[in-house]
């Protein structure tokens, strides 16, 4: 696991465990008894620590988290590298990361690739640097550069680095010769002052004002996730305390963070976050076997919010689109909108004016769906109307090259039906693409009952290489996303109805770390459009929605947001909605006494005396429901792991992370109380049909089976 020759005077070792060359145990006992080696090798004059591969040591290997790690740690290591009495070079290529960068700063001398980067990411897994980094960076960059880059595990680019001090020197060509070259250049030169230990930190006279203005905006964005304040706090004892004292205190630390539930569902979250691409169908066919085809053309059809938000998604990556409307009119009006969101992606410093001009010169327009004749891949985003994509796709079928694949994103509608109006139902697919489409990343991709592998393995690498994350789930109405939000959507209307304020839901769920409230999130994307399909629901069950209604279609109704709607307040774009705003589009709101009035009224006219609601029932009915709902979707096949819906929930609605996401967030609560609280509701709410609880979390409560077993459970139960 850890290689060594000589070349001349200089002894090279390099770390070799594939894939990343994690510091796991044997890896820390090679690094270990190599360095002992060259110590104890008189024509040893300098060593070069480098990895094999395509990386330096990438940090410690994450899987052996959990477990008190064995020694040497990470920092006898870097004790050992300190005695050597032989300048030692970290020669970086690739990333240098958390304890791969500890070793590093342990080193006398650090010179790396210009592509190179590094970074102690340690936080975003819910630790922080305690193989040293907290004590060692502070002294060599400065406090302030330390809080920025341990805070948010920002990786660094090599010139970065190098400004900071991190990197002696940028080298181009083959990391190893250059290391050779630079310690045959040290190899008899002082170097008793590049031991970072015996440094005092830069700007500790400023340490009070760097964490106060650290701690003010770590506030602003934490949403309850505390590792960067415990950051803050190792950081702090670079200064406050001499270097094994401070190295002491931090370990301290990390172990009580490393056992806490936010730094499991942090790693529970990483993994997952890589299980993704590790796609199966049904049929068998996988993402290892699966090759996907060669776009080089995409169409994508409908210029509306998703189309051009699509159609920047695919242009920003290189992809050329051909953008297609009913009529010039809302061509031209897209082509704008397109433009206006390459601007605003330079403004927010995505990609240069150079980029957006580029991706601009490679969108091309049609009004005339015979010119998709010759793409690679269409990408339909019209009106979520079933009659209106069968009649779109039958037509691609027709005008569109045997081999080309045919996606819809469709939030909503069955892919199978979509499908069977083409002769190619193996290349009919669901991409559903989540609003503002260039910059949310998640792309649920949706395969029906006779899409290919190959046309999955197709739109699962061209989510990827325009920069989304894409999730492979089962058609059903709303897929996994849609359909997990649909009760929690309605149980906020109906703890509203029964006397919470939307405020007050808000402010809950802010509180628990929803980047948005429900009631924010319905203003933000306008309450017209929910409206719109229950009033074409109701007229297809020859229904009329009335403001009276308590029931639909045998469910619990709550006609609030109808009464909203016929006021015109369909949210942010009209000025009203939940909340009023400065002016139609702005995002200054404040709570409107006239739907506090609307609200009482309403409970007034159905004779509904409003009740206290706590905030553990605002949590509950909220989360649970829609936690339900996932076992449900797992236990139907839709999604096939439950890490599948976690990174749904993470990227397309903003789950706090430090919960790893709605199903995590169960196991981690106990599947036995959640159960029992979803029976407890479901007897309280039997009109709500979201409340049965699922047969599969009911079978894996009476076990409290862990989550890593789910999947495999349920396909045996
Ligand atoms: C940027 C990456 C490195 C690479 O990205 P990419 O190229 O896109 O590839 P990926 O798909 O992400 O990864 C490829 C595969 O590699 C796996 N992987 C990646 N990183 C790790 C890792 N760190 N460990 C294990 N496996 C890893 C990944 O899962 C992929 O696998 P697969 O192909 O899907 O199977 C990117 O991967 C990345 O960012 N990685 C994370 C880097 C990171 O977070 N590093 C920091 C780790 S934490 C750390 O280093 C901490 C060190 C300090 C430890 C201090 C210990 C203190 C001792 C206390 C002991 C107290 C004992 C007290 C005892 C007593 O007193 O009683």
């Amino acid at each position: 696991m850890v290689d060594y020759w000589r070349q001349g005077s200089v002894a090279v070792i390099a770390v070799n465990n594939p894939p990343v060359n994690a510091l796991s145990y044997n890896v820390r006992v090679g690094l270990y008894n190599n360095l002992d080696k060259a110590a104890n090798d008189r024509d040893v004059l300098a060593v070069v620590i480098c990895g094999k591969g395509r990386t330096f040591p990438v940090g410690a290997d994450i899987h052996e988290f959990g477990q008190i790690p064995k020694e040497p740690w990470i920092t006898d290591v870097g004790r050992k590298i300190e005695s050597l009495g032989k300048p030692v070079i970290a020669a970086i290529h690739g990333t240098g990361l958390g304890g791969g960068l500890e070793i590093a700063l342990f080193c006398h001398y650090r010179i790396a690739l210009p592509n190179a980067r590094v970074g102690l990411p340690e936080v975003l897994i819910g630790l922080l640097p305690a193989g040293g980094g907290a004590q060692l960076l502070p002294r060599l960059a400065g406090i302030q550069v330390a809080m920025e880059m341990i805070t948010t595990g920002r990786q660094l680019p090599a010139s970065e680095a190098a400004k900071y001090n991190i990197i002696d020197k940028v080298v181009s060509g083959d990391i190893v010769k250059e290391g050779i070259e630079f310690a045959l250049r040290v190899q008899n030169k002082p170097f008793q002052d590049k031991i970072l230990r015996y440094r005092s930190p830069h700007g500790k006279d400023s340490l009070q004002p760097i964490t106060e203005a650290v701690l003010r905006k770590i506030k602003m964005r934490s949403r309850g996730f505390y590792a960067p304040v415990w950051c803050v706090r190792s950081i702090a004892n670079s200064v406050k305390l001499p270097f094994e004292e401070g190295l002491a205190q931090n370990r301290i630390m990390f172990q009580q963070m490393q056992l806490s539930g936010q730094a499991k569902a942090l790693q529970y979250a990483f993994f997952a976050e890589r299980s993704i691409s590790k796609w199966k169908l049904p049929c068998g066919g996988n993402f290892a076997t699966a090759v996907p085809r060669k776009i080089k053309t995409i169409s994508v059809i409908g210029a509306g919010t998703m189309g051009t938000g699509i159609t920047v998604a695919l242009l920003s990556a290189g992809f050329p689109v051909l953008l297609v409307e009913q009529n010039k009119r809302f061509l031209m009006k897209g082509v704008q909108t397109v433009q206006s969101l390459l601007e605003g992606g330079v403004k927010r410093r995505k990609f240069t004016a150079e980029q957006a001009k580029m991706a601009s010169s490679s969108l091309t327009t049609t009004v005339d769906l015979q010119a998709l004749n010759s793409v690679d891949l269409v990408i339909e985003a019209v009106f979520e109307t079933l009659s209106l994509k069968e009649d779109i796709f039958s037509k691609l079928d027709k005008i569109c090259k045997p081999e080309a694949i045919l996606c819809s994103n469709t939030s909503y509608l069955n892919i199978d039906k979509i499908a069977a109006s083409t002769r190619r139902p193996d290349k009919v697919v669901g991409t559903h693409f989540f609003s503002p489409a260039h910059i949310m990343r998640l792309m649920e991709n949706i395969y029906g009952c006779k899409t290919s592998p190959e046309t999955v393995a197709t739109v699962m690498d061209l989510g990827k290489r325009i920069g989304k994350v894409p999730v492979l789930v089962g058609t059903c109405p709303g897929f996994c996303a849609n359909r997990m939000n649909r009760p929690q959507s309605e149980e906020a209307l109906f703890l509203v109805e029964e006397g919470a304020q939307p405020e007050q839901i808000d402010q809950v769920l802010e509180d628990f770390g929803m980047p948005m409230g429900p009631f924010k999130v319905r203003d933000l994307a306008g309450g017209d459009i929910g409206w719109r399909s229950r009033k074409d629901a109701a007229l297809h069950l020859g229904l009329t929605l009335s403001y009276d209604l308590q029931f639909f279609n045998g469910e619990r109704y709550c006609s609030l947001a109808d009464k909203l709607c016929e006021l015109g307040r369909f949210g942010q774009k009209t000025g009203s909605g939940w909340y009023s705003y400065d002016k139609p589009g702005s995002k200054q709101l404040s709570i409107d006494e006239d739907v506090t009035k609307l609200i009482q009224n309403h409970r007034d006219s159905l004779g509904i005396k409003p009740r206290k609601i706590t905030t553990q029932e605002i949590q509950e009915r909220f989360l649970f429901s829609g936690i339900n709902e996932g076992f449900k979707i797992l236990e139907e096949g839709i999604a096939a792991r439950p890490e599948d819906i976690d990174i749904i929930w993470l990227y397309g609605f903003g789950f706090p992370r430090h919960y790893g996401g709605p199903m995590f967030y169960a196991s981690q609560i106990g599947l036995k109380r959640v159960y029992d609280r979803i029976c407890h509701y479901h007897e309280l709410f039997p009109y709500s049909s979201h409340w049965m609880p699922s047969k599969l979390l009911q079978k894996l409560s009476i076990q409290e089976v862990p989550i890593g077993q789910w999947a495999e459970l349920h396909s045996k139960l």
